[in-house]
This record gives structure tokens, sequence and C-alpha cells, in this order.
């Protein structure tokens, strides 16, 4: 009798707690339901026409976008099997999500990057993420970028010196873009020189190339969403490829710490002609006892990582662009040359905050291609947005590349027209209508960094190379992955100037 009043109880509770998901489940997708998108099949919603690629992933994002826009609709819902996608199309209705501090938080799919950059800015939350922003945002002070400027020149000119043997003939850009990214993200976060561009297999370089190609699987390949299918079958190499990379960062680190404890390393003044990495502040912040070791690991990850894969995309991108519309690299090409003649001269940070035309050709190629096309929210909160209430619980995908091929914002929107951002046609947009960094409290605390890494990159091959293809633009279909990746990469032939 007692057994059986147990066991009653115990059915009693599990079947409440079933009927309060199941209720909550219901009232979520009655929410959902009111918000407008492409039809779904049955348990499957739309996940056939997404198809397992980032390439069909993003054609069949774009096309949805613009049937919807084009019914007077500012939000689009997408269901991935049950999981419904919440996604702003045009600055009015991104707003309101980037500007909130409260209701909203990261989405689920950052804990693929927690085994990597634990809870550093990228990732965290609140009062912990508050205080780091707060801790590291002089670092990206103008007085530190002049530092890391000379850095990116060093590596640069590395660059266009390997590159001068492979004129004439047809080549893929993007690995050399990608090499030199990492040495430079390497010797401005880290104060040490990688070498990648000489050494293309050292165990780092090719861990970071690794753990991009596991994420992409794990993000992409459907039946690594079935639990514990990932863990069978991959987990071992990721364990090894976080061990490669976290590795590297925490001896780096730890040998750094003791040249700053043995008086090698000085920066009063910028004393032996050394510039601060970004690495000497956090170890300057933990001798205040603000960081611990496992903090500033976590910190150097996080702009190793969002460091180079953003602006080697951005860049490839760029220099994808520039090939295909010739007119425009000739004007690119012709005021880069109007600053540096036939000179080999460093580029500086003066340099820099000039050639404005370079800077469209930049803000263009991050609206048609963004370089991050997409980043995720979750609502805590039932949040409204226009005539919508998106649910707590939900995702919500922010997605650049969507938002930035509004047609009422830019128009004929596929056209590369650097020009769209004279100042007084950016004046007449939606301030969000255009967010290839983010905005809000959460954007890129590396933008200006990203910016002069670009046009330095840039300006030093078309001083030294002009660019080639016969393929169009839209050749080249982009895969919103982590970033935005070239289905072709950028095959080009170089010509010396
Ligand atoms: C073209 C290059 C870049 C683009 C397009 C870009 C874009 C973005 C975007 C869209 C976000 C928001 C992410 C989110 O909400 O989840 C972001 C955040 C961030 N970016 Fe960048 N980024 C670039 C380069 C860089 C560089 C060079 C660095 C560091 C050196 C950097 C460091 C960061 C960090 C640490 C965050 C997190 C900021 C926070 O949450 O407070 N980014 N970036």
């Amino acid at each position: 009798m007692l057994l059986q009043l147990i066991f009653s109880a115990i059915f009693l509770y599990y079947l409440q707690r079933l009927f309060f998901y199941l209720k909550g489940v219901y009232r979520k997708y009655i929410f959902i339901a009111k918000i407008p998108g492409p039809p779904g099949k049955f348990l499957l919603g739309n996940a056939l026409d997404i198809g397992d690629t980032s390439f069909s992933f993003s054609a069949a994002l774009l096309r949805w976008a613009d049937e919807e826009r084009a019914k007077g609709h500012n939000l689009m819902r997408v269901w991935v099997g049950f999981r419904p996608l919440i996604i702003p199309l045009n600055g009015e209705a991104l707003k309101p999500i980037l500007d909130s501090t409260e209701e909203l938080t990261k989405g689920d799919d950052y804990d693929l990057f927690i085994p990597w950059l634990g809870l550093g800015l990228l990732i965290s939350t609140n009062g912990k993420w508050k205080s780091r922003r707060r801790m590291l945002t002089p670092t990206f002070h103008f007085a530190m970028l002049d530092g890391y400027v000379e850095k990116m020149d060093k590596h640069s000119k590395i660059l266009v010196d390997i590159l001068h043997d492979k004129t004439g003939k047809e080549l893929d850009i993007y690995p050399y873009v990608k090499r030199c990214a990492l040495d430079i993200i390497c010797d401005t976060a880290m104060g040490t020189e990688l070498d990648a561009q000489h050494d293309p297999n050292d165990p780092y370089v090719l861990a970071v190339g690794e753990f991009n190609q596991l994420a992409r699987e794990q993000s992409f390949v459907w039946y690594n969403w079935i639990p514990g299918v990932w863990r069978f079958t991959k987990r071992s190499d990721e364990v090894r490829v976080l061990d490669t990379m976290t590795g590297f960062t925490k001896k780096v680190i730890a040998d750094r710490i003791s040249q700053h404890q043995s008086g090698e390393l000085n920066f009063d003044g910028d004393v032996k002609g050394k510039r601060k990495a970004f690495l000497d502040m956090l170890i300057e912040m933990r001798e205040a006892n603000a960081l611990s070791d496992e903090d500033i690991r976590e910190e150097v990850d996080t702009f190793m990582f969002e460091g180079h894969d953003t602006t080697s995309s951005g860049i490839a991108w760029i220099l994808w662009c520039l090939a295909t519309n010739p007119e425009v690299q000739q004007k690119a090409c012709q005021e880069v040359s109007a600053v540096f003649g036939d000179s080999d001269r460093s580029i500086t940070v003066e340099d820099l905050k000039g050639m404005p035309y370079l800077e469209k050709v930049i803000k263009e190629t991050l609206r048609i291609f963004p370089a991050v096309p997409q980043v995720q929210r979750k609502v805590l909160n039932d949040f409204k947005n226009g005539d919508y209430i998106i649910p707590a619980g939900t995702d919500i995908m922010i997605t650049m590349l969507l938002v930035h091929h509004n047609s009422k914002a830019f128009p004929d929107h596929w056209k590369f027209d650097p020009e769209r951002f004279d100042v007084d046609k950016a004046a007449s947009r939606h301030a969000y209508d255009y967010v290839p960094f983010s905005a809000g409290v959460r954007n890129c605390i590396g933008q200006r960094f990203a910016l002069y890494e670009e046009k330095l990159v840039v300006a030093w091959i078309l001083r030294r190379f002009s660019l080639h293809t016969d393929r169009p633009m839209l050749s080249n279909t982009c895969g919103a992955e982590t970033v935005l990746r070239p289905l072709l990469g950028v095959p080009v032939t170089l010509r010396s100037r």
C-alpha cells in the first residue's frame, strides 16, 4: 500500500511536470506561429530547404528574407526541425534587439566555443562581461593601435614578398591572407612571432584550421546533432586540437610572465624598442590582482580567435570584389599610389586615417559579404518586437547577411557600389541597416583594429600587384559559418605593378 502511494506520488509529480512542459511548448508555439516565415514540413520544418552546407543555408535565408520583406514583414521565423529561429530583416526590427541589455543573452551556439574560449569577453554575460569590457577597452585605445599597426605593416610586407613569386598564374590567395592575419594577431595579442607565413605546417596553425573544420561539421552535418554522435565520433579530435591550441597560448603566457618578472621586458616608455602586446597589458592587470592566469588565457584565446578569422575573411572578400570590379580597383589603386608613389616605405596610422575611397570599398565589401555573417541571442523574457512577441527561451539569429541585403536601404543590393557610403547617402538610412560589427553595448571591441588591418593589408597588395579574374563577383557564393566563407576561395591572378 505504501509502495503504491509512493509510485502514485512520483507518477503525479512527473505528470504535472510534463503538463507544465507541454503547456510551455504550446504557449511558445502559439506566439511563434504568428511570426511570418516560409511554410515548413511536418516535424522537419524548413530543414530540407536549408540543406546541409553553409552555402545552401545562406541561399535559402536570402531567398526567404526577400520574399518576406516583399510582403512588408520586418521579422521572419524559420524552423530547423523543432528549433525556431527568429530573424530580424531590417534595422528597425534589429534595433530593439541589439539595444536590449536585460531581456536577452547570448544564444546556445556559442557553447561550441566554450571549451576553447572559456567565458572570455565574447561569451561571458552580465557582471563578468561588464567588468571585462571595462577592463579591456583601453587595450584598443588609439595609443595602443599605433604599436599594433607597426606589427601589421611588418607581416603585410612579408605577405607581399611571398606573393611576389606567385604572379602570372591563378592562385587562391585566401590561405596566404589567413596566415598573414594569424601572424598579425599572434604578434599583437601575444607579442610572439608565429611565422605561419613561412611555416604553414606549424602545429598551432594546423590546429586552428582543423578546429574551424570541426566547428563547421558540428554545425552543419545533421547527424552530428543526434545526442552522443559527436562524442563518439569526433570528440577525441576536438580534444586533441584544443590541447594544441590552448597548450600553445598557455606556454606563451607563462614565458611572457616570467620575462616580466625577471625584468627582461619592461615597457615603461617603450624601452628596448619593444611595443606592448595585448598580453602585456593583461599581465599588468594580473599583477594588480584583477585577472588570474586562466582569465588571461581565456581573453588571449578570445582575441586570437576573434582577431584573425574575421579579418582574413574580410580581406579575402575585399580582394575578390576588387578583382571582379576592375574600375573600382583602378580608383582604389590610384588613391594608394597618390599616397605612396613608388616608395617601399611602411604604412603608418596617419596613412590609415586617409585613403577614403579604399575605406568605402572596405565598407561596401562588409555590406555585401559581412565577414561575421550572423550572431545569436536568446530571449530570457517574452520580448516584444513590432507587432510580435518573441517568447522566452527562443533564439534570435541576427543575420548581417540578410539585413545588409535589404533593397529598401540598399537599392540594387547585389551591386558593388562603394559610393553608397558617401556621407550624405549613409545618413538617409536607419542606423542599424548596416551593422558589420554589430551595434549597441556588445558591439565589436576590435573594429578599429580590424579596419586598420584590412586597409593596411589591401593597400600593400595594391601597391605591389593588380588583381585579375574572368569570373563574375557573384559566381563566388557565400556560406554563413562562424565567418563568411567564399565557395571558391579567392582565385585570382596577380600581376606585378
Ligand atoms: C572584419 C573583422 C571583424 C568583424 C566583422 C567583427 C565583427 C564582430 C561582431 C559582429 C561582434 C558581435 C558578436 C556577438 O554579438 O556575438 C564582434 C564581437 C567581438 N569582436 Fe569582432 N569583428 C572583427 C574583428 C575583430 C578583431 C580584429 C578583434 C580583436 C582583435 C575582435 C574582437 C571581438 C571581441 C572580443 C568581441 C566580443 C565583444 C563583446 O562581447 O564585448 N573582432 N565582432
